[in-house]
């Protein structure tokens, strides 16, 4: 920060002094310039010539002179006025002038008249001395009034010296705190070098900036330039919108007239639903409410079996032959064929989806409202497994699981038709007349026991059975997978369990369509049967004897009420076995039931097939009553 004022004091001091100077010393300092010689103070030569009357007083050049226009008389001390010796000091040949004081004081003159006296006029002279003499005295009086002056003067310049001395000394304080203020002023230049450090870095910055304006500044015009056209376009476009409403108004108006004829539609979609359903039922009717499919396994070990004739053409007879050996031996060998037909025979080589195709519309049935059974009977190893679960990779599905899937994906279908669905499945056991739950996820301990209990309107439970809704084709897998499970652990404990017992498979099926008031309930029911194989052949004994019993017992049970369905007897033995009480709701009246009969074709299970056969043939004579849709 400036401090200009210490430099204006100064200023100013000088200037004091130049005019105290100015008043009392610079003519002294003109003078002495002008002197040719510098002549030494207090040095006055006072010339009294002894032949020469007149008295020249130089003009000594004095150090202070006293007042300008004062008498040129030295202010050397008046003694030495009077000395002669003094004279000695004037310069040689200097033009020694009598300079006439301008208050009056005379220069000395010799005689009135500025003549020399004769030597004889002593009294001219005394008078001449006399007047010399107060000449001289005036000059003393005046002088030391003069002397008074000075000396009043020199005290008055005292004081004054004292004065600017103590002006000097305030002043010097005053430097020495400028000083001070200058020394910390110091972190004020460092702080002004910072900020002008953080000035030239934000210049920069601004610099930098102004760059980037600039950018923005053209990007704006580019923008500018793109935002005008897209307000053209905005237009263009508004004009399109304002066009595409009216079309749009047009379109809804459309779009309502299409609402009723989709609303017409739909009405004759229900109908046309309905219509199938009762066509589709009619159809299932004519095939009969009850069907029977044969299925041959392959051979174990490949090639195909001897004793056993499917006709290429016809998918519907099954011939099993066997020669008979002569017992005398004087005959030919006979050969006795037993001929079977049935709804349809598949061959070794035909697949589970060739299989399955036949039975989908059964399955379709069960959406449909009707219930419907499908079971697996055949002796141990002949194939009911494969047909009615499958193996795990895709094309060995069995039917289980592609009924299922059909189930899920005809659901979601009528879904758009109005019609929403709920599942419940569930899946038992029937070992030794004994229920098993095989979805009980709880402890083996306290595995509760399931007794069949069938309601005032003929529906059929079990209780304490897991019923598990099921919204989706995985969840019913899943529970499948749970169910075989469970068997695997059974089968652990009893060797080759599963062939001695009946697995029932059941999806209850419940649907409504609401728009339309109606509703509908069904079971579908899978089973798996246990072996057929006859008692004799076994010979078994102790606790086999006793689950062949029981696996006879329901079979042959099983047998007897498909046969008073048929003779439309009056009392159906359903309670004679678990399986059939458990079926009571799936077989009869209100039912579609098909029945598997696998058959192994080596030809050491000639007798069981032989006897499958004429079972399932039985079966396949009874034509059970027309079946009614369960509608509310
Ligand atoms: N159509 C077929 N094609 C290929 N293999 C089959 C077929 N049918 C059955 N099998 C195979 O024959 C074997 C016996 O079949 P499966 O277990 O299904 O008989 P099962 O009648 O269920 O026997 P069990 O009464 O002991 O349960 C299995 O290995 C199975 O994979």
């Amino acid at each position: 920060m400036s401090r200009l004022p210490v430099i204006r004091n100064k200023r100013v001091l000088g200037t004091s002094s130049s005019s105290e100077n100015g008043q009392d010393f610079a003519p002294a300092q003109k003078k002495t310039r002008k002197d040719p010689e510098p002549v030494k103070p207090y040095a006055a030569s006072t010339i009294i010539g002894t032949r020469r009357p007149t008295v020249a007083v130089t003009k000594a050049p004095i150090s202070r002179p006293v007042r300008q226009g004062a008498a040129t008389v030295a202010a050397a001390p008046s003694r030495g006025l009077l000395k002669k010796s003094t004279a000695s000091t004037a310069p040689r040949g200097g033009n020694i002038k009598a300079t006439a004081a301008p208050t009056g004081t005379k220069a000395v003159t010799c005689g009135a008249a500025g003549t020399k006296r004769q030597a004889w006029d002593l009294k001219g002279k005394v008078t001449d001395m006399e007047s010399k003499l107060h000449n001289y005295q005036t000059k003393v009086k005046s002088v030391n009034q003069e002397n008074e002056d000075l000396k009043s003067t020199m005290v008055k310049s005292q004081t004054r010296v004292t004065d600017l001395e103590k002006s000097v000394a305030v002043q010097r304080s005053q430097i020495s705190e400028y000083e001070e203020e200058l020394q910390a002023l110091s972190g004020v230049r460092e702080e002004l070098d910072k900020v002008s450090s953080e000035k030239t870095s934000l210049e920069k910055q601004l610099s930098n900036l102004e760059g980037k304006y600039k950018v923005m500044e053209t990007l704006r015009d580019s923008q500018e330039t793109e935002l005008q056209t897209l307000k053209v376009m905005l237009s263009v476009q508004e004009s399109t919108l304002s066009h595409l409403q009216l079309t749009l108004r047009d379109a809804e108006e459309e779009v309502r007239s299409l609402g009723d004829t989709v609303v017409q539609q739909k009405d004759e979609l229900h109908a046309g639903e309905m219509e199938r359903r009762r066509l589709h039922n009619a159809i299932q009717e004519l095939k009969g409410n009850i069907r029977v499919f044969c299925r041959v396994r392959p051979l174990t070990g490949g090639g195909l079996s001897q004793h056993l004739q499917l006709p290429a053409t016809d998918n519907k007879t099954i011939t099993l032959a066997k020669t008979e050996e002569s017992h005398t031996g004087k005959t030919a060998d006979t050969q006795k064929n037993y001929n079977f037909n049935f709804d349809r025979v598949f061959g070794p080589q035909d697949s589970q989806k060739e299989v399955f195709e036949e039975i989908s519309l059964l399955v379709q049935s069960a959406l449909d409202g009707y219930n419907v059974c499908c079971f697996a009977y055949g002796q141990t190893g002949s194939g009911k497994t494969f047909t009615m679960e499958g193996a795990e990779y895709d094309e060995a599905r069995g039917v289980i699981p592609r009924a299922v899937t059909q189930i899920f994906r005809a659901a979601e279908k009528l879904g758009a038709q109005g019609w929403e669905f709920t599942f419940t499945a569930s899946f038992v056991e029937i070992y030794n007349e004994t229920l098993r739950d095989l979805l009980y996820t709880g402890k083996a301990s306290k595995r509760p026991e399931l007794e069949i209990r069938k309601s005032i309107n003929n529906e059929v439970t079990i209780t304490s059975l897991t019923y598990e809704k099921v919204t989706n084709e995985d969840q019913v897998l899943g529970l499948i997978m749970l169910a075989n499970r469970n068997r695997s652990t059974a089968q652990t404990a009893q060797n080759d369990r599963s062939s001695r017992s009946h697995s029932v498979f059941q999806l209850d099926i419940e649907g409504a369509n609401v728009g339309r008031d109606v509703k509908c309930k069904s079971t579908l029911c899978l089973v798996d049967l246990a072996g057929s194989e006859r008692l004799l052949k076994s010979q078994s004994q102790g606790e086999r004897f006793k689950e062949m019993t029981a696996i006879n017992g329901s079979l042959s049970n099983l047998g007897l009420v498909i046969t008073a369905l048929a003779n439309k007897d009056i009392h159906v033995p359903y309670r004679n076995s678990k399986l059939t009480y458990l079926l009571q709701g799936c077989l009869g009246g209100n039912s579609k039931t098909l029945m598997f009969v696998n058959i192994a074709p080596e030809l050491d299970s000639f007798g069981e097939t032989l006897s499958s056969l004429r079972f399932a043939s039985k079966v396949n004579d009874c034509v059970i009553g027309t079946a009614s849709a369960n509608r509310k």
